[in-house]
């Protein structure tokens, strides 16, 4: 039977391991903390991270890693960017101890604060090749809130590997969850990626009042954006039309479920970056991802307003509206 080990349960990976689950495959949900285990074994709950889910009964928990990655035949890391070199480490030596190796997948949406690197970059860097039979990305719109409630969603499942992104597509599918395979990798981690910048000034705006028009401008205007940056980086410019770029742009930047769009809309409403990660209890990548993005595109010369105006915003205290309306008077220009 085919297994699926699933490392990280926050309300991601938590979702995920519960779609495939549901699938019927044996899916075994890493976590670093035992009560968390404990809940979601005998409660079939991870109150904290799913308020109101009841998960599925044959979804098993474990903090130990031999066990959920013992002759899995596709692992899925859902932790946060900046956990993912340590997981990647544990899960390097276990494979190794093991003789194991295995499709490795992410569903992570950062870039590394300081190196820019992409999450696939990070696990080829710290994972022996043997380890691994492929790398995949699963990237696109879909809240954790609204695909523990079957609401329809589609994905993209990226790897230059067809057949393993197939393999990864075939565990995911169900009538109300469906994703496509795409091999641009880069573009999809990206897309993924940068998009929760745009997500957080999405917040800001709707935060300090503006309406659907400020916030379409801003959607679009921040498209070009992520396509300028994702192909410097060596993206295909297409998948940015797609589910993990536009489609993830849509739903961050619109959808209250989104920590980013919710970050922005908290700083919009007057509240300190501070105070904000205080009170989300969730991890909001985009906040690291524009420190690299920033840097990035400073470093090659890339135009990006809108990202620089939020991380003078998210790192150096601009206002809010100062930025706004010095974006809106830049000097007139055609839209390509
Ligand atoms: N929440 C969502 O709807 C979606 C989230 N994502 C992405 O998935 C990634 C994870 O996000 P969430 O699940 O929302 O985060 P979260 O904040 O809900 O949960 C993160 C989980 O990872 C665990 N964790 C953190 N560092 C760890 C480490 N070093 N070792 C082991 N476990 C560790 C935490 O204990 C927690 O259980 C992020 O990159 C996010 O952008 C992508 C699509 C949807
Ligand atoms: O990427 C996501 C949905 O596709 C989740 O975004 P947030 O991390 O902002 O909730």
């Amino acid at each position: 039977m085919t297994k699926i080990a699933v490392l990280g349960a926050g309300s991601w990976g938590s979702a995920l391991a519960n779609r495939i689950a549901s699938n019927g495959f044996s899916t075994v949900l890493w976590s670093h903390r035992a009560e968390q285990v404990e809940e979601i074994n005998q409660a079939h709950t991870n109150v904290h991270y799913l308020p109101g889910t009841q998960l599925h009964q044959d979804l098993l928990a474990t903090v130990d890693l031999k066990v959920a990655v013992d002759n899995a035949d596709i692992i899925l890391v859902v932790v946060p960017t900046k956990g993912i070199r340590e997981v990647a480490q544990k899960l390097n030596k276990m494979l190794l101890d093991l003789q194991h190796s295995a499709i490795v997948v992410h569903a992570t949406k950062g870039l590394e604060a300081g190196s820019h690197k992409r999450i696939s970059e990070m696990l080829l860097e710290e994972m022996e090749a043997k380890t691994y039979t492929a790398i995949a990305a699963i990237s696109g719109p879909s809240h954790a809130e609204d695909v523990v409630k079957d609401d329809l969603t589609a994905v993209s499942v990226a790897s230059p590997d067809l057949k393993a992104a197939q393999a990864i597509q075939a565990v995911l599918a169900s009538p109300t969850f469906r994703p496509y395979t795409n091999q641009d990798l880069l573009g999809s981690e990206l897309g993924g990626a940068l998009k929760n910048i745009i997500a957080i000034g999405s917040g800001m705006l709707v935060g300090l009042g503006y309406g659907v028009n400020a916030q379409a401008a801003l959607l679009t205007r921040g498209l070009v954006e992520l396509r300028r940056v994702g192909v410097a980086m060596g993206a295909q410019a297409e998948t940015f039309l797609g589910l993990a770029g536009i489609g993830d742009l849509i739903v961050t930047g619109m959808s209250a479920n989104s920590r980013n769009y919710r970050a922005g809309f908290a700083l919009g409403q007057g509240q300190s970056l501070p105070e904000v990660k205080a009170q989300m209890g969730m991890v909001i990548e985009g906040v690291n991802t524009t420190k690299a993005v920033f840097e990035y595109a400073q470093q090659f010369d890339l135009e990006i307003p809108i990202t620089q105006a939020i991380y003078q915003v998210l790192y150096q205290q601009a206002d809010i509206r100062a930025e706004i309306e010095a974006l809106m008077t830049r000097p007139l220009k055609s839209e390509n």
